[in-house]
């Protein structure tokens, strides 16, 4: 698999903009681009950096006898960072908020201080992909990586927090989701490493991590988590709002006009850009660890035949809840993909073009399977690394419109594509040290609320 690609750097940053993203972002009221944040609807919101004069909320500095969760949690103004790492496996996104309410409390809102992308250094990311298969990882190299992971992951955190212009002392907590290299849902498991231990001791703040088991312990796919934050950040009155994500997995939120969090339900699409990397990456030998741009898929074009193939898989008809991952639509999946392909006659450019129309097609077919006859869409908002591809965006535009759903971008609704996670698993943290449930059942299948993660002083 690919060894060098430094995905931040490679991303150009803008999606083409269709009439569908257009009217959206005329309708969200959004301006696009990074001069034009705006007070949009969400209670999550790009912040101003905070006033470090100290006052009675201010959170403290803990000693190590004093990891009492309750004191710190009782304050109505927090710093926390949260840190992801998603099955694309291009580094560490890491976010520094500020937190405003109680965990607990609906009202509760999240303003972003910083946000860092810290690719992985080339041989981590080589050999996590070597972790993906069960023969490889054997334990001492999944040990290693645990902890050498923790250290990225502490020195991420270390230096979001300086951006954003606090100091470690100032944090009450640290949420790190982890490094996912396997996902068995099925069989009651799920292992992200990366140790919390060691991201603690190295920052000196206590770190929330392994958030998954405690929901799969009770039922639960132990995914999607973050719809839960979703619904905290982003629900409105007036308009039922698809919150999809693109990252390796894609993975969508419904949240439906004037909910409750039990009327909120989610799960995983299908493959994000795991086949559209995979494809990049295979037919240039390892030399592009993604379409950058999408520039591959546009020179070419997609194949009906090799389409009506992969729609058969047996996924996309599964009932939700449901969750995927590395271990369907990795690298064997890609094999064959362009093994047929190639038998078929296609073009590396119309392999490129085809799992992108898959892709798209695999939302939009989402849509009409569990969403549509529950809760008409008025939009739908897509965050994830996806965003940034143009050519998904056109198709995925192309499917919504067919169905009467606009799309736009994170950041034409006022968020961020890149920080979305990142500042969930912030929020999820600040959930834990406070001892309250942060699954939503209806979203992961669990059957009751469960406080998530385990904590490291
Ligand atoms: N400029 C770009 N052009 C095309 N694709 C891009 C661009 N920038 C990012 N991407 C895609 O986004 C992916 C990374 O997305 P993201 O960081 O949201 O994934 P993730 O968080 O790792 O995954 P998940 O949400 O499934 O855990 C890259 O692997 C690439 O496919
Ligand atoms: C096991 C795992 O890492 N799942 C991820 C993955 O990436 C997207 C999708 O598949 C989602 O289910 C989940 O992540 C997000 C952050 C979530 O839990 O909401």
């Amino acid at each position: 698999m690919p060894g060098s690609g430094e995905a931040a750097d490679e991303r150009d940053g803008t999606a083409a903009e269709t009439p569908a993203v257009a009217a959206a972002r005329r309708e969200a009221g959004g301006a696009s681009g990074s001069g034009g944040q705006k007070e949009h609807p969400l209670r999550f919101a790009p912040g101003p950096r905070p006033d470090m004069s100290r006052d009675e909320d201010e959170p403290s500095r803990r000693g190590a006898s004093d990891p009492g969760a309750g004191r710190f949690t009782e304050k109505p103004r927090r710093y926390a960072v949260g840190l992801m790492s998603g099955t694309s496996v291009d580094g560490i996104d890491a976010a520094a908020v500020e937190i405003l309410g109680m965990p607990g409390d609906e009202r509760i809102e999240v303003r972003l201080l910083a946000f860092e992308n810290k690719p992985y250094p080339a041989d981590v990311r080589r050999e996590i992909f070597e972790l993906f298969d069960p023969a490889r990882a054997t334990v001492d190299r999944v040990g290693a990586m645990n902890v050498r992971l923790g250290r990225l992951y502490a020195d991420a955190a270390l230096s979001v927090i300086g951006a954003a212009g606090l100091s470690p002392a100032d944090v009450l907590v640290v949420g790190s989701h982890g490094q996912t290299i396997y996902h068995a849902p099925e069989a009651g498991y799920t292992v992200q490493i990366g140790e919390g231990a060691v991201i603690a001791a190295r920052t000196g703040i206590p770190c929330v991590s392994d958030f998954r088991p405690a929901d799969l312990a009770v039922g639960g796919q132990g995914a999607p988590l973050v719809p839960f934050t979703e619904y905290l950040l982003y629900r409105e009155r007036d308009r039922t709002l698809l919150l999809q994500n693109i990252g390796g997995i894609g993975n969508v939120t419904v949240i439906p006009a004037g909910c409750g969090p039990e009327d909120v339900f989610a799960f995983d699409t299908g493959p994000g850009n795991m086949l559209i990397d995979g494809v990049a990456s295979l037919v240039t030998g390892g030399a592009l660890a993604m379409d950058a741009g999408g520039a591959l898929a546009a020179r070419g074009s997609a194949s009906e035949t090799l389409l009506g193939e992969l729609r058969q898989d047996a996924y996309y008809a599964l009932p939700v809840p449901k969750s995927t991952g590395r271990e369907r639509f990795g690298a064997d999946y890609v094999e064959r993909i362009v093994r047929h392909g190639r038998e078929l006659g296609l073009s590396d450019a119309d392999l490129a073009a085809t799992v992108t129309k898959l892709t798209a097609w695999s939302i939009g077919d989402a849509y009409d399977r569990f969403i549509a006859g529950r809760h008409a869409a008025d939009l739908m908002i897509v965050g994830g690394g996806g965003s940034y591809n143009p050519v998904l965006m056109r198709d995925l535009a192309a499917e919504m419109a067919a169905r009467g759903v606009a799309v736009a971008t994170q950041e034409e609704v006022g968020g961020s594509s890149d920080a979305k996670e990142a500042i969930a698993f912030a929020l999820l943290a600040d959930y834990a040290m406070a001892r309250q449930p942060a699954n939503l059942p209806a979203a992961t299948g669990a059957a009751r609320p469960a406080v998530l993660g385990k904590i490291s002083y």
